[in-house]
C-alpha cells in the first residue's frame, strides 16, 4: 500500500524529478507511442543512431516487433525507465533473461507473449511512475526521510513485481516472477559504467541513510545487470552472420522467398502484371550510384570509366547465402558461379559497351545475381545516370532517352532510390524531380545523400532531416568512399562494405552532435537522422520487404489468373500431354533410325539388282550409241550392202550352229556342216561378221571393264546418300539444320570409309562370271523382253525426233520418198540394232544377275550406332534443351508447359506466404506489428 503522504510526495517529486529521468521517461513513452502509432510516416521514418554511438534511446520500429525481436523489445521496454530510476533493474534484467527463455518456445506462445508485452509495459509504466517519484523524492529530499522513502521505494518495487507477476502469471511459471523480488533486492557492485539515460542519482549515493546506500547498491546491481543484458544483446546481434544486414524477419526469410518468386516470374514473363517490386537506383552522373551499390554488395564489380559506361539497366539480385565464397551468375548468358568480381566487372563493361555509341543507351536489361554471405536479400536496378547536357560526341537526344529509360523503371510498384550528392543542391537533383513526378508524397522514394564528407556536417544533417524536400521514406546519409582497405589474414582485401562502414563510423562518430544529437529536456531538440551504409542496407530491406508484402495479394491474383489461362491452353492444345526435351531427342533419334531402317529395307538384293540392271541398261544404251549408232560405216551405207537376205542367211547359219550359246563367249561361229565351200555371200558375210564381232567384243569390254563392281557399289552408296539427304530434310530434322549437317557429314564419312573396300569385294565377286556367262532359257526370255522394251523406248525417242524432222520438211511426194527411204533405213537399222542388242544384252544381263553382289553396305549397321554415340551421348543438358527448342512446335509445347509449371510453383509459394500472413495477422490481433505489419 502506498501511503497518502508518500503519494503526495510522489506527485511533488514527480514534477521535480531529475531532468534526465523525466526526459528518459518522456522519451521512452514517445518511442512507445511512435511504435504503436499506425500513421504511415511514423512507421516509415524510424530514427537511427549514428554508428559507433552508444545505444541510448532507440525507438523501436513497428516491424521490429517480429517474433525474434520480441524479447529484445521487452528488454528495452523495461530497460529505459529502470535505467532512469536505477532501482530494481537487476530484477528486470532477470525478467529479460527469463523472457529470453520464452523465445525458445513455440511461435504461438511467443505471439501471446508479444501481445502481453504491451500490457506488461502499461502496468510497468503505471507502477514505475509512482515508484520513480518515490525514488526521486528519496534521493532529492534531503536524506532525512530516508527510511520512509526507502520503504516507499520498497513498496514501489514490490508493487512493480506484483504487477509484473500478475501480468505474466498467465503466461508461465509464476515462481520465477516471484523470485524477481529477491533478485532485485540482492546486492552487487556497481561497475560504474552506466547508460547515458541512467539517473544521476545512481552514481551519487550521497547521504547518510543506509537505505539510500542499499537503494544505491540495488541500483548498482540493477544497472550492472541491465547493462550486461544490453551488452549481451548487442553482442548477440553483432555475432549474427551478417552483422547489420540480417532481416528482422529472417525467421521466415520473406524477402528471400519473394525474390525467388520474382526470379521465377521474371523467367516466364516480362509483362508488368507479374512483377514484384524492385529497388531502382537513379541519380545524376557521378552522384555516387555505383559507389552506393558496391558498398551494399561489398565488392567492386560495376563498370567504371568516363565514357558513359552504364548504358543498359543492370538488374541485380542479391541473395544472402551463408557459408559461401561470394560469386555471381549471368543467367541470361548461362554464365554461372563466377567468383572473380573483376571478371564480373569486365563482363558488365563489355555488355554495356555492346550498345553502340550512337545509341548510347538501351532498355535491354542485364541480369546479374550475386550470392554472398555479406549481402542482404535485395533486388536492385542500376540505371544510366541523368545527364545535364549531351557531350559533343553523344547524340543530342541522349538526355531524353536516359530520362525515358528511368521513367520506365520508376513506375509502381518499384521503389525509387534517389541518389543525390550532398555537395549538389537538392533543388537541382533530376532524381528527386523524376521521383516526385511519379510519387509526389515520396511514399516509395528513399533519398540517399552521398558524399556527406564533402559538406559541413550541420548542413549535411539538415539535408537528411528532409525539411526542404520531404520524402515519405526519408533520407539516409552515406560516405561511400572507403577507408584504406585492410589486408585479411589470407592476404585478401577487406570487404568493401566494412571499409566503407569504418570510414562512416569515423566520420559520423566524430560529428555525433549533428547526426545523433542529445535529446533536450523539452523533447523539442533536433532528432537524430539516418546515416551509414549499414542503416541504408537495413532500410532497403525493410522497405523492399514491406513493398513486396504489400504486393502479395495483387501478384497472387495475377499469378492465379495467368495459371488458369495457361492450364486451359495446355488442356486444349496438348490435352495435358507432358513432354520433355530429353524425350523429344530420344523420339527424334528413334524416328531417324526407324526411317533409316525402313529405307534401308528397300535395299534388298532384288531391289538392288533391279537398280543395277537399270544402271546397266543405261550403260548399254551408251555403249550402243558409241559403238553402233554413231558408226560411220552404218551411216555411209557401207553396211547397207549387206542385204537383209544375206543377214538372214547368216543368221540361219548361226542358228544352226551348236555353239551358238558360246559364240558370245568369243569363239567365231563355225560354218554349218555340209556347207561345202564358202559362198561369196558367205565370205562377205564373214567379213561383215568379223567386223560385228569386233564391235560386240568392244561393247562387252566397255561394259565389263568399266568396273561393274565399282559402279554398282557407287550406285548403292548414292542411294544411301539420297536416303540420308531425304531423312534430314524432312520432319523433324528439318528444324535442326546444324544437326542435319552433322548427320550428313557422319554418314558420308562412313560411306567414304567403306566404299573402296566394298567395291573391291564386289569386283572380286563378279570376276569369275565376267568371261563365262551361262544363260538359261528363262533368263534368255526375260533378257529379250527387257531388251525389246529398252529398244522400243529408244525407238520412241527416235520417232519423236523423226516427227520433228517431218514437221520441218513438210508433206507431199518429197516427204513420202524421203519417208520411204527413212522407213527402209529404219527397218534395217532396227534389225541391226536388235541383233546388236541381243548380243550386248546377253552379256550385261549375265553380269547383272550375279547373285553375289553384296548390297549390305556397312552404313546400315553403323549408322544407327553412330547416331547414338556421336549425336546423343555427346549432348549435355543445355544442348538437349537447345536441340528440342529448335523445333517450333516442341518449343511452343515446352514453353507453355514450363510456364504452367512455374506459375504453379509460384502459386504454391505465394499461397503459403498469404496463409502465413493471415495467421500472422490473426495472431497479432489488434497489433499491426510483426511479420507483415509492414511499412505500407
Ligand atoms: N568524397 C566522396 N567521394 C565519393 C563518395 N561517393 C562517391 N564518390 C566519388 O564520386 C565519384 C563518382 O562516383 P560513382 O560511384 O562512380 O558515381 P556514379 O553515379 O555511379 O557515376 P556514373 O556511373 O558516372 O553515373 C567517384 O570518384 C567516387 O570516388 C563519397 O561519399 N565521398
Amino acid at each position: 500500500m502506498i501511503s497518502v503522504a508518500a503519494a503526495s510526495a510522489r506527485r511533488r517529486v514527480l514534477k521535480q524529478s531529475t531532468a534526465q529521468s523525466n526526459s528518459a521517461l518522456q522519451m521512452y513513452t514517445r518511442s512507445y507511442k511512435t511504435m504503436h502509432k499506425p500513421t504511415l510516416l511514423n512507421a516509415l521514418r524510424p530514427r537511427m543512431r549514428a554508428p559507433n554511438t552508444p545505444r541510448v534511446w532507440r525507438s523501436v520500429h513497428v516491424r521490429a516487433l517480429s517474433y525474434s525481436a520480441l524479447p529484445r523489445f521487452v528488454a528495452r521496454a523495461f530497460r529505459v525507465p529502470i535505467a532512469g530510476v536505477g532501482v530494481g533493474a537487476g530484477a528486470f534484467g532477470y525478467a529479460n533473461y527469463k523472457l529470453d527463455e520464452l523465445r525458445r518456445q513455440t511461435s504461438t506462445f511467443l505471439t501471446d507473449v508479444q501481445d502481453t508485452a504491451a500490457d506488461i509495459y502499461d502496468s510497468a509504466s503505471e507502477t514505475l511512475s509512482p515508484f520513480l517519484s518515490t525514488a526521486g523524492s528519496a534521493l532529492g529530499s534531503f536524506r532525512k526521510s530516508a527510511k520512509g522513502t526507502i520503504d516507499s521505494a520498497k513498496e514501489g518495487v514490490s508493487s512493480t513485481y506484483d504487477s509484473l507477476a500478475a501480468t505474466v502469471q498467465g503466461l508461465e511459471a509464476p515462481e520465477w516472477l516471484k523470485s524477481l523480488g529477491s533478485g532485485g533486492k540482492s546486492g552487487g557492485s556497481d561497475d560504474g559504467s552506466g547508460d547515458k539515460g541512467k539517473s544521476k542519482g545512481d552514481s551519487e549515493p550521497e547521504g547518510d541513510g543506509k537505505g539510500v546506500a542499499v537503494a544505491a547498491a540495488a541500483l548498482g546491481t540493477a544497472t550492472a545487470r541491465s547493462k550486461a543484458a544490453q551488452d549481451n544483446e548487442e553482442e548477440e546481434e553483432e555475432k549474427k552472420p551478417t552483422v547489420d544486414n540480417l532481416p528482422p524477419t529472417d525467421l521466415l526469410s520473406l524477402t528471400k522467398k519473394l525474390i525467388s518468386i520474382r526470379t521465377i516470374l521474371q523467367s516466364i514473363d516480362q509483362s508488368d502484371t507479374l512483377k514484384l517490386p524492385s529497388i531502382v537506383v537513379i541519380g545524376s552522373q557521378s552522384s555516387g550510384k555505383s559507389s552506393v551499390l558496391e558498398a551494399i554488395v561489398g565488392k567492386e564489380f560495376l563498370p567504371k570509366g568516363n565514357n558513359m559506361v552504364t548504358r543498359r539497366p543492370i538488374e541485380l539480385t542479391l541473395v544472402h547465402t551463408p557459408h559461401t565464397e561470394p560469386y555471381g551468375d549471368f543467367p541470361d548468358l548461362n554464365m554461372r558461379h563466377i567468383t572473380s568480381f573483376s571478371s564480373i566487372q569486365k563482363i558488365l563493361t563489355d555488355l554495356n559497351l555492346s550498345v553502340p555509341a550512337e545509341k548510347c543507351v538501351s532498355d535491354d536489361p542485364i541480369h546479374l545475381h550475386i550470392y554472398s554471405p555479406n549481402v542482404p536479400d535485395l533486388t536492385l536496378i542500376d540505371l544510366p545516370g541523368y545527364i545535364q547536357i549531351a557531350n559533343i560526341d553523344q547524340p543530342e537526344e541522349l538526355k531524353g532517352r536516359i530520362e525515358a529509360l528511368c521513367e520506365k523503371y520508376i513506375k509502381e510498384p518499384n521503389i525509387v532510390l534517389a541518389v543525390c550528392a550532398a555537395d549538389v543542391d537538392l533543388a537541382n537533383s533530376p532524381a528527386l524531380r523524376a521521383s516526385r513526378r511519379v510519387d509526389p508524397l515520396g511514399l516509395r522514394t528513399l533519398g540517399v545523400i552521398t558524399k556527406m564528407d564533402l559538406v559541413d556536417p550541420g548542413m549535411g544533417a539538415e539535408i537528411l532531416r528532409g525539411n526542404r524536400y520531404p520524402l515519405g521514406l526519408g533520407y539516409v546519409g552515406v560516405v561511400t568512399k572507403p577507408a584504406d582497405r585492410k589486408r585479411g589474414r589470407r592476404g585478401d582485401d577487406e570487404n568493401l562494405t566494412d571499409a566503407v562502414m569504418r570510414r562512416e563510423e569515423g566520420f559520423f562518430g566524430a560529428n555525433q552532435e549533428h547526426f545523433n544529437p542529445e535529446p533536450t529536456a523539452d523533447g523539442k531538440g533536433k532528432s537524430s537522422v539516418m546515416v551509414g551504409t549499414g542503416t541504408l542496407r537495413r532500410r532497403l530491406m525493410e522497405v523492399l520487404e514491406g513493398s513486396m508484402a504489400g504486393s502479395l495479394h495483387t501478384i497472387s491474383n495475377a499469378v492465379q489468373l495467368e495459371l488458369e489461362e495457361a492450364s486451359y491452353q495446355f488442356k486444349v492444345m496438348y490435352n495435358d500431354r507432358r513432354i520433355s526435351a530429353e524425350s523429344y531427342v530420344a523420339e527424334t533419334v528413334d524416328t531417324l533410325k526407324a526411317r533409316f531402317n525402313s529405307y534401308a529395307a528397300q535395299f534388298t538384293k532384288p531391289a538392288v539388282r533391279e537398280r543395277v540392271k537399270e544402271m546397266l541398261d543405261e550403260k548399254v544404251m551408251g555403249v550402243l550409241e558409241a559403238i553402233y549408232w554413231s558408226d560411220k560405216r552404218l551411216s555411209s551405207g557401207e553396211l547397207n550392202a549387206l542385204a537383209v537376205g544375206d543377214l538372214k542367211k547368216a543368221l540361219a547359219l548361226e542358228a544352226a550352229s551348236p555353239a551358238s550359246s558360246s559364240w558370245f563367249g568369243g569363239k567365231a561361229p563355225e560354218p554349218a556342216k555340209g556347207a561345202g565351200k564358202e559362198l561369196p555371200a558367205q565370205r562377205e558375210l564373214k567379213d561383215v561378221e568379223t567386223y560385228w564381232r569386233y564391235k560386240l567384243e568392244a561393247a562387252s569390254g566397255l561394259l565389263t571393264k568399266s568396273g561393274v563392281g565399282r559402279d554398282s557399289t557407287n550406285l548403292v552408296a548414292d542411294g544411301l546418300r539420297a536416303l540420308i539427304d531425304n531423312i534430314v530434310t524432312t520432319e523433324p530434322m528439318n528444324h535442326h539444320p546444324a544437326y542435319a549437317e552433322r548427320i550428313v557429314q557422319l554418314s558420308h564419312g562412313i560411306l567414304r570409309q567403306y566404299l573402296t573396300l566394298t567395291s573391291d569385294q564386289v569386283e572380286n565377286a563378279i570376276k569369275p562370271f565376267k568371261h563365262d556367262v551361262d544363260v538359261d532359257l528363262r533368263e534368255w526370255g526375260i533378257g529379250q523382253e527387257k531388251s525389246v522394251a529398252l529398244f522400243e523406248k529408244e525407238i520412241g525417242m527416235l520417232e519423236g525426233r523423226i516427227a520433228e524432222i517431218k514437221g520441218r520438211i513438210g508433206g507431199g511426194r518429197r516427204l513420202r520418198t524421203l519417208m520411204d527411204y527413212v522407213r527402209g533405213r529404219e527397218k534395217r537399222e532396227e534389225e541391226r540394232k536388235r541383233e546388236a542388242l541381243r548380243t550386248a544384252r546377253l552379256r550385261y544381263w549375265k553380269l547383272a544377275t550375279l547373285s553375289s553382289i553384296p548390297t549390305d553396305l556397312p552404313l546400315s549397321s553403323y549408322f544407327p550406332r553412330e547416331i547414338d554415340s556421336r549425336l546423343i551421348y555427346d549432348l549435355d543438358r543445355t544442348e538437349v534443351q537447345k536441340f528440342a527448342r529448335e523445333n517450333p512446335a516442341i518449343r511452343r509445347h515446352l514453353d507453355l508447359q514450363d510456364r504452367k509449371d512455374k506459375l504453379e510453383q509460384c502459386m504454391v509459394q505465394l499461397q503459403s506466404l498469404v496463409n502465413l500472413r493471415k495467421d500472422s495477422q490473426s495472431n497479432q490481433g489488434r497489433k499491426q506489428s510483426g511479420l507483415f505489419g509492414g511499412i505500407f
